[in-house]
């Protein structure tokens, strides 16, 4: 399928728009009047900058408040597309956009509405145009698709066909039975968007809050399905209007655009396959399968000599055993259960150069996979470069992406040929002790610039066809966290990201630390909380004091025995439970470098959550013991 993206969807001047459109590799755009309004030159210069960086100008819009009015209005109205109808052939483009009136005296007549687009289409065949009609869904009679398609059906011209836009149709819950049965050649066009779940004003949702397909909660797979088995085979194009793209930076929008529109194509082309439609589906773009992912094979922090013997020496305290040195490398493995930590302080690396910019941080998360050669071909048809590494003389090579901040991802294979990876590149050093028993890596947690978390979401859907979960919004001292889990299908990885649009909420601090997104926190599993809390006191390991108050209140919101309340207490372990019973025991570590922390959780029963009722408690905790130490 040819892809378009509206111009309204990035930052910039039109140039610059049109130049990142391109750079991406899109077929073309859609003209947003606006732009061309606020461009200092002729339309015949934005054709032949277009055409010079190869993109067609697929639409031109919008057309407004043409249909029903007051019949005295309608010759001006003709009149006014007249002129529209010449700037479209200054500019090339035969497509043009009719959005449903939202004046207050539209006429509800439906025969009279039609009578307006037919004379319209009259006009337009004159031309070789193509009218398409959009309903946008708070129009003043017109605002389904449903009702536009009678409407054209009415009107009845070849050159008058309809304009779907997942946004409007979504947005009120529209029933979708109706769009198989659309032809696909009376579709002139299709927008689509996607958006979170909010409870507000339509207009004001579609004008603000908008994003790419992949980045909401839509279906938007269940709207475009129905259209491609209708024959649909013109572009699919992105009509974004969301504040954040306004100022966010234009390349990258623009690469995230067209990946969200392969991503979709993906999901539509499964759905269709479901539904036993495969052959129509094959227009779509179909990667391989994302590969089956199976855990957190090893994290990797970019350390200096100083900060790397500290991190170490805490993690000893953690109960990790020094597990091996790199053979060629100034690296560190630390290891406890299925736990693998990775200290690198390399001076020639990507760590060295990730730790340059950010100092102590994680600098790369390693998933262990079914299939990384799987792994990394989807990735690159998603447009992704892979990262080389140098490797030794022996040593293993791990293919690896970079995450949207940067950091690697590395895709190691599950154990191939019986090896591990350890195996090859590290000496063994010290024997493993039991520790404190933890087990495995249960979630680690990034914070984020505020505006970066769209890019991640759809990163980690569309290279690993991870699941999102539903956002959380939390209370920190100093603001607002909102925070949303990208997790494997299987969940044995699990991501919250973090973000704050406040400034000295806890979020923001890291992210000004970090100079960027970075580490908040990474959870150990325990089978024994409570004997793991004991053994990290006798480590030395610095736990976060949690508040009297909050066990008096765990008293009453849940009907918990007092003793076990009062080792709860004891220890600073908090407590969670949820719907179907299912428990969740954790405690904090206080930070390192002011810059991440450790969690050690223990999930009981079908527990499937992190908390988030304690996390405002941590956040507490956390600023009342920085402001203690005058941090
Ligand atoms: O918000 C609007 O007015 C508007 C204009 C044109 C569109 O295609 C649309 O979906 C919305
Ligand atoms: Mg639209």
């Amino acid at each position: 399928m040819k892809h378009s993206i509206a111009t309204v969807s990035l930052s910039g001047t039109l140039p610059e728009k049109l130049e990142a459109i391109a750079a991406a590799g899109f077929d073309g755009v859609e003209i947003f009047e606006n732009d061309l309004l606020y461009f200092d030159g002729t339309p015949a210069t934005v054709r032949r900058m277009c055409a010079d960086l190869g993109l067609e100008i697929m639409l031109f819009q919008p057309f407004r408040d043409f249909e029903g009015g007051p019949r005295e209005r309608l010759a001006r109205n003709l009149d006014r597309a007249e002129r529209k109808f010449d700037l479209m052939q200054e500019l090339g483009t035969d497509r043009i956009l009719v959005c449903s009136s939202v004046a207050q005296d539209t006429s509800q007549d439906d025969a009279l509405i039609a009578d307006d687009l037919r004379q319209l289409a009259e006009r337009a065949a004159r031309r070789d145009i193509l009218v398409g009609y959009e309903a946008l869904a708070w129009g003043r009679h017109v605002h389904s698709y449903r009702h536009a398609w009678r409407l054209v059906q009415q009107a009845d011209h070849p050159n008058l066909g309809i304009i779907l836009d997942s946004f409007h149709t979504l947005a009120i819950r529209d029933d979708l039975s109706l769009l198989s049965q659309i032809p696909g050649d009376k579709i002139v066009f299709v927008q689509l968007a996607d958006a979170p779940l909010l409870n507000m004003d339509v207009m004001e949702w579609s004008r603000h809050f908008r994003s790419f397909p992949g980045q909401g909660d839509f279906e938007l797979g269940a709207f475009l399905a129905p259209i491609i088995a209708s024959g649909y085979r013109g572009p699919l194009s992105l009509e974004v209007f969301n504040d954040g793209f306004r100022a966010a930076p234009t390349r990258l929008t623009a690469i995230d655009g067209l990946r969200s529109l392969r991503y979709l194509e993906e999901v539509t082309a499964r759905t269709l396959r479901a539904e036993g439609a495969g052959s129509v589906a094959d227009s779509l773009f179909s990667p391989p399968p994302a590969a089956d992912y199976q855990g957190v094979e090893f994290l990797e922090f970019a350390v200096d000599d100083d900060s790397g013997a500290r991190l170490g020496k805490l993690l000893q305290q953690f109960g990790f055993s020094r597990a091996g040195q790199h053979k060629s490398k100034d690296v560190t493995l630390y290891q406890q259960g299925d736990i693998n930590l990775i200290l690198n302080a390399e001076p020639d690396s990507f760590a060295h150069a990730f730790y340059v910019s950010h100092g102590p941080s994680l600098c790369a998360a390693a998933f262990r996979t079914d299939d990384a050669q799987q792994a990394l071909t989807r990735a690159k048809l998603y447009g992704c470069k892979p990262f080389e590494s140098r490797v030794g003389p022996n040593e293993r090579h791990i293919p690896a992406v970079r995450a949207p901040d940067g950091s690697l991802q590395y895709l190691v294979a599950a154990n191939v040929d019986g090896d591990s990876i350890y195996q090859s590149d590290f000496d063994a050093c010290d024997t493993a002790t039991p520790g404190l028993g933890l087990t495995a890596l249960d979630h680690f947690a990034i914070g984020l610039p505020a505006e970066t978390m769209d890019n991640w979401i759809l990163h980690f859907r569309a290279i690993f066809d991870f699941a999102t979960e539903h956002e959380w919004t939390l209370p920190d001292p100093y603001g607002l966290m909102k925070s949303r889990v990208v997790r494997s299908a299987n969940n044995s990885i699990r991501i919250p990201l973090n973000i704050s649009e406040n400034r000295n909420t806890a979020i923001a601090r890291s992210v000004s630390t970090y100079k960027g997104s970075g580490l908040q926190h990474i959870a150990f599993a325990s089978d024994d909380i409570f004997a793991a809390v004991v053994q990290a006191r006798v480590g030395g390991v610095p736990l976060l004091d949690i508040p009297d108050n909050y066990y008096d209140d765990l008293l009453a919101r849940f009907s918990l025995d007092d003793d076990f309340v009062a080792r709860l207490r004891q220890h600073n372990v908090l407590y969670d439970r949820d719907a179907g019973g299912g428990e969740f025991l954790h405690v904090y570590s206080a930070p390192f470098d002011e810059r991440f922390f450790f969690e050690i959780v223990q999930r009981l029963g079908s527990y499937d959550q992190y908390g988030a009722a304690n996390a405002p408690v941590r956040l507490a905790a956390q600023a009342q013991r920085r402001n203690r130490q005058g941090g």
